[in-house]
C-alpha cells in the first residue's frame, strides 16, 4: 500500500503539501517545509514588491480554526522566484504563488515568471479576501475569463488557480464554464471563507485589528464548504484539469475526504500553523491506517469515488 501520487508527471512521495500563506513567508520557513515530510511546498503568494501587509493582530487561531486578515504581506516576487529557482533541482515540484494589486501588475508578474528559467508550477491567487478596497477577483466572472484569456495568450508554463469559496451551484457551473476553456494545470479548491466575525466575549471586542475584525476563516468551520467545491469542481471540469483540495485538513480522515471527493493534492493551512511541519508525519500515518482498514493499496483506489444516494 502506498500513499505515493504523481503530479504533471513528477512522483511525490505523499499528496500532502502547506496551503500558500503558512509556513512560507521566508526562506527559513520554506526550506523547513522541504525537510519536512510534505510531498510538495507553496510560497506565500507574492506581489511585485514587497509589502508589510495590514497591522497586527492579523492571524488568530481559534477553537475551530482560525481568522485572518494578513493583507498580502511578502517579500515580493523576486524573492520567491529566486529561492524556487535556486533550489529546482533538488525539490521534486514547487509552487509559486503570485498575484498583483491591479490588472497590469497580476500580468506584469506573471511574464516575469514566464520569462524566467522557474520550471515549477505557477499559482495564481484569484482569492484573497483581505486587501482592503480589493474585491476577491474570481467573485468577478468577466474580470477573472479577461484576466486568464490574456494570461494564457503568452503564459506557456503550468499554471493553476486558487479559488474562492463557491456557496451557489449557478456559481459551480458558470465559474467551471469559463474555466473548461483554459488549459489550467489544477484549481485549488478553496481559499478561507472570506470576511468572517469573531468574537472575544470577555473583552466584547473582535480579535484582529485590519477590517473592523473581518478576515477570513480557515479550519473547522469550512471543510463542508472546501469538500463540496472539490467536489462540485471535479464533477463539472475536464479531466485534464486537475483540483487540489484546501480547507479544513486537520486528520488523516478530512485528507482522505478531500481525495474522496477528486483532490490530487492535499494542502495544510490553519492546522499546520497550529502543529508545525511534524503535522505530515501524522497525516501520512493517519491515511495509510484508514487505507489499510478499507482495503485500499493507492489513492487511485478511492480518488474522485464519493458515492451518492440513489
Ligand atoms: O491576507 C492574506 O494575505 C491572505 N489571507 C487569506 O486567507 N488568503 C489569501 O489568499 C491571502 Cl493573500
Amino acid at each position: 500500500m502506498t500513499v505515493e501520487t504523481s503530479f504533471l508527471g513528477i512522483t511525490l512521495a505523499n499528496p500532502l503539501m502547506n496551503a500558500s500563506g503558512v509556513h512560507c513567508m521566508t526562506v527559513a520557513e520554506m526550506d523547513e517545509l522541504a525537510q519536512s515530510a510534505a510531498g510538495a511546498f507553496v510560497t506565500k503568494t507574492a506581489t511585485r514588491d514587497y509589502r508589510a501587509g495590514n497591522p497586527q493582530p492579523r492571524y488568530v487561531d481559534v477553537p475551530l480554526g482560525s481568522i485572518n486578515s494578513m493583507g498580502l504581506p511578502n517579500e515580493g516576487l523576486a524573492y520567491y522566484l529566486d529561492y524556487c529557482l535556486a533550489r529546482q533541482n533538488q525539490q521534486a515540484l514547487q509552487f509559486l504563488s503570485v498575484v498583483g494589486l491591479s490588472y497590469d501588475e497580476i500580468v506584469e508578474n506573471l511574464r516575469t515568471i514566464e520569462a524566467s528559467d522557474y520550471q515549477g508550477v505557477t499559482e495564481f491567487n484569484l482569492s484573497c479576501p483581505n486587501v482592503p478596497g480589493k474585491p476577491q477577483i474570481a467573485y468577478d466572472f468577466e474580470l477573472t475569463e479577461r484576466l486568464l484569456t490574456e494570461v494564457f495568450s503568452f503564459f506557456t508554463k503550468p499554471l493553476g488557480l486558487k479559488l474562492p469559496p463557491y456557496f451557489d451551484i449557478a456559481h459551480f457551473d458558470q465559474m467551471a464554464a469559463i474555466l473548461n476553456r483554459f488549459p489550467l494545470t489544477y484549481v485549488n479548491c478553496v481559499n478561507s471563507i472570506g470576511n468572517g466575525l469573531y468574537i472575544d466575549v470577555d473583552k466584547e471586542q473582535v480579535v484582529i485589528k485590519p477590517k473592523g475584525g473581518f478576515g477570513g476563516l480557515g479550519g473547522d468551520y469550512i471543510k463542508p464548504t472546501a469538500l463540496a467545491n472539490v467536489r462540485a469542481f471535479h464533477q463539472r471540469l475536464n479531466p485534464s484539469i486537475k483540483i487540489i483540495g484546501t480547507g479544513g485538513v486537520r486528520t488523516g480522515q478530512d485528507v482522505f475526504e478531500h481525495i474522496l471527493c477528486g483532490a490530487s493534492l492535499v494542502q495544510v493551512g490553519t492546522a499546520l500553523h497550529q502543529e508545525g511541519v511534524g503535522i505530515f508525519e501524522r497525516l501520512v500515518a493517519e491515511l495509510e491506517a484508514i487505507m489499510e482498514a478499507k482495503g485500499y493499496t493507492c489513492l487511485e483506489d478511492f480518488q474522485g469515488k464519493l458515492r451518492e444516494i440513489n
